[in-house]
């Protein structure tokens, strides 16, 4: 098995555990591998093994507790996992699909990314007819300008979208497993096609980072000049330009990826600065205002995204067996004993296998209670 370069180990959770442990395999445990990788940390049922190519990133993977186990060998991290994430930069995408492609993979495993585009390597998967595994296209609308193992939150994806672009081929079965694991991700999870993805992901998030940096740059070279340029710069242009900072390599690659979707909407962002730009010279203020009343509009209906509401909670996860009432027996006794239960969750509840149940609790002295009360039910419980 992978290297466990700390030592560490989940024997704490695993012994507890009466069902089989599923290997999560992260390929790239960056920003966003790493924060997936924290989801499902420490959780029950789970091994998380990460993948560098670089033995000190495999090293820092296990030391910021990202995964249980890291190693260089993307054979050794593949061997019998039941998910394999790869969440490295999207030109890399194909060749990491070809090379699982080409190792002994646990029949029914899932492989899926997290790229930000999704044509090209659901186009890749799909002719490439992967024997006895399923690749789902990924990708959870939520990131930031850092980059690598350090930034990983596990919080990341609460409440943002987390979008997965099966296609016609890929079997209910697996996208339902792959919802089923996202779940721990607190994201809210949507299927649509490669191509649309694209279309939309290139309108709302790429387009703007292209914007972002050019109006950097154009102001970076008035202020060579000028130093009070970077000086007075303030909230509106922090604001707006956060997202230059995101990380040259993985933006070069989603842009150069997406260029044909990208070029069609620079040519209509050309028509609407030369539409403000005729405002300006027609000196039309009605026209401005409405211009900015229209967007303020459209703004006002973005979703908002409740991050933290939920983290603030209190839980535990309780081992259940696949019985009839026994979901509704646990919620009774604590109702009996004046615990206030403020939401129950089943992870897992498949057939003959047996289920956990997360409680979640608004006071700590409900959780301790809860704690103290399940196992005189006969059920195991932990954190
Ligand atoms: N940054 C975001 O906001 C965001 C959001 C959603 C999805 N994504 C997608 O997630 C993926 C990872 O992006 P990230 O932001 O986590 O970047 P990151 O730089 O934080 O992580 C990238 C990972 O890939 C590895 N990697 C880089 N070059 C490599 C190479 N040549 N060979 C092997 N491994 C290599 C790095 O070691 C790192 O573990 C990208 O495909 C990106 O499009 C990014
Ligand atoms: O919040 C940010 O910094 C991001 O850039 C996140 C963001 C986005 O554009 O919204 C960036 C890339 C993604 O693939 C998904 C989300």
């Amino acid at each position: 098995m992978g290297t466990d370069i700390s030592g560490f180990s989940r024997s704490d959770i695993s012994t507890v555990q009466s069902q089989p442990v599923k290997k999560i395999a992260i390929f790239g445990a960056g920003l966003i591998g790493g924060s997936l990788a924290l989801c499902w940390k420490g959780k029950p049922g789970y091994r998380i093994v990460g993948h560098s190519v670089n033995p000190k990133s495999a090293e820092k993977y296990v030391a910021l507790g990202i995964v249980d186990e890291a190693t260089t060998s993307l054979e050794e991290a593949a061997l019998d996992a039941d998910f394999l994430f790869v969440c490295v930069p999207v030109s890399l995408l194909n060749d990491y699909i070809d090379r699982l492609a080409s190792l002994p993979l646990k029949p029914g495993c899932i492989i899926t990314d997290v790229g930000s585009t999704k044509a090209s390597v659901v186009a890749h998967a799909e002719r490439l007819r992967l024997q006895g595994a399923t690749f789902i296209g990924g990708h959870p609308m939520a990131g930031s300008e850092r980059s690598g193992a350090e930034a990983a939150k596990a919080d990341l994806f609460e409440n943002a979208y987390y979008v997965l672009t099966p296609t016609a081929s890929t079997s209910p079965e697996a996208i339902e497993s792959l919802r089923e694991l996202l779940q721990w991700t607190r994201a809210k999870v949507v299927a649509i096609d490669a191509d649309s993805h694209d279309a939309i992901v290139g309108a709302i998030s790429h387009l703007p980072h292209i914007i972002a940096v050019a109006l950097v740059n154009q102001v970076a070279s008035y202020n060579e000049a000028n130093d009070l340029y970077r000086r007075l710069a303030a909230g509106g242009f922090r604001d707006i330009t956060r997202i230059a900072s995101g990380d040259p390599i993985v933006w070069r690659d989603i842009l150069t990826n997406n260029r044909g979707v990208l070029l069609g909407l620079l040519d209509d962002w050309q028509r609407e600065i030369d539409g403000f730009r005729r405002l300006l010279e027609a000196e039309d203020g009605e026209g401005i205002a409405e211009r900015f009343r229209a967007a303020g509009e459209f703004r006002s209906q973005l979703p908002e995204r409740r991050k933290g509401m939920i983290t603030s909670l209190h839980e535990c996860y309780v081992n259940v067996p696949d019985q009839p009432g026994v979901i509704g027996r646990i919620a009774t006794e604590l109702g009996q004993a004046c615990i206030n239960l403020s939401n129950l969750h089943i992870i897992e509840s498949r057939e003959d296998v047996p289920g956990v149940l997360r409680l979640s609790f608004r006071e700590a002295a409900d959780l301790e209670r809860a704690v103290a009360l399940i196992p005189s039910l006969g059920y195991e419980v932990y954190f």
